[in-house]
Formats: C-alpha cells, sequence, structure tokens
C-alpha cells in the first residue's frame, strides 16, 4: 500500500458499529447482524483505505457494503472513515477475503463483487499467491446471485488478461463489458486510491465487469 504513513485514528471514535475481525463475523452467515438494515450486500476484496467503501455507500444507501482487508492498520482506518461519516450500512473487516467467500458466504446471496488493483505479485512463482486465482473466482461466481455482478479493475495488464482467460475458462460469467473511464470532478473522484495514484500518474487502468446470468 501507500508509503505515507496513515493518519492516527481519533482516540474517541466508536468503531464498534464499523470493524470486526474475520472471526467475529456470525456463523451461520447472517449479514442482518452486522448492518441496520436487511439491503442488497456488495463485498469488497483488499478495501485498502477505504476510498470505494466511503464512496458507495453514500451514494448508495439502499445497498449495505462489506470491506475485507488482510493489513490491520488499513481496515481499522476504513472503519474510522465510515463511523466519522456515519455510514452504517458499511462495515470494515480484518482477515483473508478468501476465506470469507470459501468458509462463510452462501451460494447466490451477493450483489456484487469488487477487487480493485489487487497485488501484482510480478514473479511467475509467486503468481499463485494472487487473490485472483481459480478458486477464489468460482467462489465469486457461486455467491453472487443471479444478475450479480463482479468489477475488477488493475493497472497490471498481464493481471487483467492472465484473469480474464480464468474467468472465461471456469466461470459461466457474462462479459467483460465495457466500463468507461470519467474524468475526476473533484481530487477525490476516483474508484480507490489505488486508480487514484495510478492516474495521478498518467498510467493505463484495466477495467472489467461481468454479469451473473
Ligand atoms: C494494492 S492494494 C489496493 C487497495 C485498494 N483496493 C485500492 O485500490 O486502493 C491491495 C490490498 O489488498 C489487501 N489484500 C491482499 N490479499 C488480501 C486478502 N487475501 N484478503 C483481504 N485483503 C487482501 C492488501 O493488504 C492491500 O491492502
Amino acid at each position: 500500500m501507500g508509503r505515507r504513513a496513515l493518519p492516527k485514528i481519533e482516540p474517541q471514535l466508536d468503531l464498534s458499529a464499523h470493524f470486526r475481525t474475520l472471526e467475529e463475523l456470525p456463523q451461520p452467515w447472517n449479514p442482518n447482524a452486522l448492518f441496520t438494515k436487511d439491503a442488497p450486500l456488495e463485498v469488497e476484496i483488499g478495501s485498502g483505505k477505504g476510498l470505494f467503501l466511503q464512496n458507495a455507500a453514500s451514494s448508495c444507501p439502499q445497498h449495505n457494503f462489506l470491506g475485507i482487508e488482510m493489513a490491520h492498520k488499513y481496515a481499522r482506518f476504513t472503519a474510522a472513515r465510515l463511523a466519522k461519516r456515519g455510514l452504517r450500512n458499511a462495515l470494515a473487516v480484518q482477515g483473508d477475503g478468501l476465506r470469507l467467500m470459501r468458509e462463510m458466504i452462501p451460494d447466490n446471496t451477493l450483489t456484487a463483487v469488487h477487487v480493485y488493483f489487487p497485488d501484482p505479485w510480478w514473479k511467475k512463482r509467486h503468481h499463485k499467491r494472487r487473490v485472483l486465482n481459480e478458486p477464489f473466482l468460482v467462489d465469486v461466481y457461486r455467491t453472487l446471485r443471479t444478475q450479480g455482478r463482479f468489477h475488477f479493475w488493475t493497472d497490471v495488464q498481464d493481471y487483467f488478461e492472465a484473469t480474464l482467460q480464468l474467468i472465461a475458462a471456469h466461470t459461466r460469467f457474462v462479459g467483460p463489458l465495457d466500463v468507461e473511464e470519467k474524468p475526476p470532478e473533484h481530487d477525490l473522484d476516483f474508484r480507490t486510491h489505488f486508480e487514484r495514484r495510478t492516474r495521478l500518474n498518467e498510467q493505463p487502468v484495466y477495467r472489467a465487469e461481468f454479469i451473473k446470468k
């Protein structure tokens, strides 16, 4: 993630409605125990500093959003971002998103899954550590409802193309659909922090969206 230290979380901020660890999630799966309203659920894997969750939860209050992030400090930072803005339809979870998808989320339940700028693991012998591997993509397909959408963006062309091939070989998704690049209207008008960084560096972003029919 970014090189700059994260700002300190205000000690008086109550994170209890916005932060969980993976182990604290309800088993069997019950999103009603996590959010105030029963609503379509969107999941983001590798939510980083939480810009997507903040923007999505405020612009789409009729959906619930759960972001899972391996790094504890980023997950808590995201929870603070959500708590500060009183976004009760969004939750930051610390833990392994692959386990969340494989072990907890039932079939045909999610409205969308989002993966933005996953760690590239450049060396070929490390490709097996990539989040977008075959079992994960099968889980994305399995957990989405009919008409559910999978969003995947990256700045790594090789990762993008390899993922499109895995999706074609191991799922029945319709896509990739084109996703247009929009000019930002303000300094934080990007899908995620990594999209912001990539675009400010004038590097290309590869975007794909798939639908489960
Ligand atoms: C390159 S960063 C991108 C963060 C954010 N999506 C963005 O676009 O700004 C990738 C993030 O994925 C997280 N991550 C990697 N593997 C993960 C996993 N299995 N489960 C949850 N988070 C993971 C990393 O800790 C890191 O914060």
